[in-house]
C-alpha cells in the first residue's frame, strides 16, 4: 500500500492518474522514490493503461525536488542508497513504454523538474508563484549529466547551458518562451488540457510511439547504464565533502528561517 503516491483511473479509457502526495512539500524521500518506482511498475506492467497523468494531489507544490535531509549529515552507505533509488526513478519514467504527460500545478525546482523532464509533454498552471527549472547551482551544487542530458534533450544545448550555469527557475510564460514546457494554460484547466493532450498521444499506435521513443532516448539512457556505478562513488564522494555539506545545510536554514 503506497501512501506517498496515488494511483486512480482517469476518466479517459486506457488512462491513470498518478499524485504526488508526500507533505509537506512533495520532496523525493527515499521512501517517497522506492513508492514511485513500484507505482510506476505495477503501471508498466498494466497492459490496460497507456498514458499517465503525473500531477501533485494539492495544487502548490509539483514536487520540491530531491529530499535536502537525505542528503545532509548522512553516512556515505545512504548517499549510495538514496543515489541509487534516484537514478532508478529517472530510468523507469525516461524509458516508460506508456504516454507520460506532466500536469505541473505548482512549484518545480530542481528533481521535481526532472521529473517532469522525463514526461513526453509538459502542461503547467499559469500560476507566477509557480516555477521551474534544475536551480542545483543556487544551492552550490551541480545538475548530473544525466539531468544535464535531459535538460538538453529538451531545449537544446545553449538554453540548457544558460539555465543551468544560472540555476533558473522559470516563471510559466518564461518556461514556454525557453521550451521547459510545452504549454501553459489557466489553472482550473490544467487536468482538462493534460486529458486533452494525453489523447492525442494515444491517437497514435503504440508500437509506433514506443520505438520512437526508444530510438530517441536510448542514447541518454545507454551513457548513466553503462556507468551507474560510477556515478553513485561521483556522488557519494561529491556530496561528501564539508563545503557541499555546509552549502546544503546553509540552504536548508535559509528554507527554515523563512518563516520565521
Ligand atoms: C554524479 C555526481 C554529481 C554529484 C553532484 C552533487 C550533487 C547534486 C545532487 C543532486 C541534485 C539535486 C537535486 C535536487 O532536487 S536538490 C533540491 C532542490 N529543491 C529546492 O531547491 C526547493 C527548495 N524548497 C523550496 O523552494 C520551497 O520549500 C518550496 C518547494 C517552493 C515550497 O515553499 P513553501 O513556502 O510552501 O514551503 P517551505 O519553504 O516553508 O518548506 C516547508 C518545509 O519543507 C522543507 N523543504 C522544502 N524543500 C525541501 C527539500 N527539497 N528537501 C527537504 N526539505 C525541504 C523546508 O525546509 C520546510 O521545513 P521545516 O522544517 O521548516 O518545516
Amino acid at each position: 500500500m503506497s501512501h506517498r503516491v496515488l494511483v486512480e483511473a482517469g476518466p479517459a479509457a486506457g488512462v491513470a492518474v498518478l499524485k504526488f502526495r508526500n507533505p509537506p512539500v512533495n520532496a523525493l524521500s527515499l521512501e517517497m522514490l522506492m513508492e514511485l518506482v513500484i507505482s510506476l511498475e505495477k503501471l508498466e506492467n498494466d497492459k490496460a493503461v497507456r498514458g499517465i497523468v503525473i500531477t501533485a494531489e494539492n495544487p502548490g507544490i509539483f514536487l520540491a525536488g530531491l529530499d535536502l535531509t537525505e542528503m545532509c549529515g548522512r553516512n556515505p552507505a545512504h548517499y549510495a542508497k538514496y543515489w541509487e533509488a534516484v537514478q532508478e526513478l529517472w530510468l523507469r519514467l525516461y524509458q516508460s513504454s506508456k504516454v507520460l504527460v506532466a500536469a505541473i500545478n505548482g512549484a518545480c525546482p530542481a528533481g521535481g523538474c526532472l521529473a517532469s523532464l522525463t514526461c513526453d509533454y509538459r502542461v503547467m498552471a499559469d500560476n507566477p508563484k509557480y516555477t521551474i527549472g534544475l536551480n542545483e547551482t543556487q544551492l552550490g551544487i551541480i545538475a548530473p549529466f544525466w539531468f544535464k542530458d535531459t535538460l538538453v534533450n529538451t531545449v537544446g544545448h545553449r538554453a540548457a547551458e544558460q539555465a543551468l550555469q544560472l540555476g533558473t527557475l522559470f516563471p510559466p510564460a518564461k518556461a514556454l518562451q525557453v521550451g521547459i514546457v510545452d504549454q501553459v494554460v489557466p489553472e482550473e484547466q490544467l487536468q482538462s488540457a493534460a486529458l486533452s493532450v494525453m489523447a492525442q498521444w494515444l491517437a497514435i499506435p503504440d508500437h509506433a510511439r514506443q520505438l520512437t521513443k526508444t530510438m530517441m532516448r536510448k542514447p541518454t539512457v545507454d551513457q548513466l547504464v553503462k556507468q551507474r556505478e560510477a556515478d553513485i562513488q561521483s556522488f557519494v564522494g561529491l556530496i561528501s565533502q564539508d563545503s557541499i555539506q555546509r552549502a546544503l545545510q546553509t540552504y536548508l536554514q535559509k528554507l527554515r528561517q523563512k518563516k520565521g
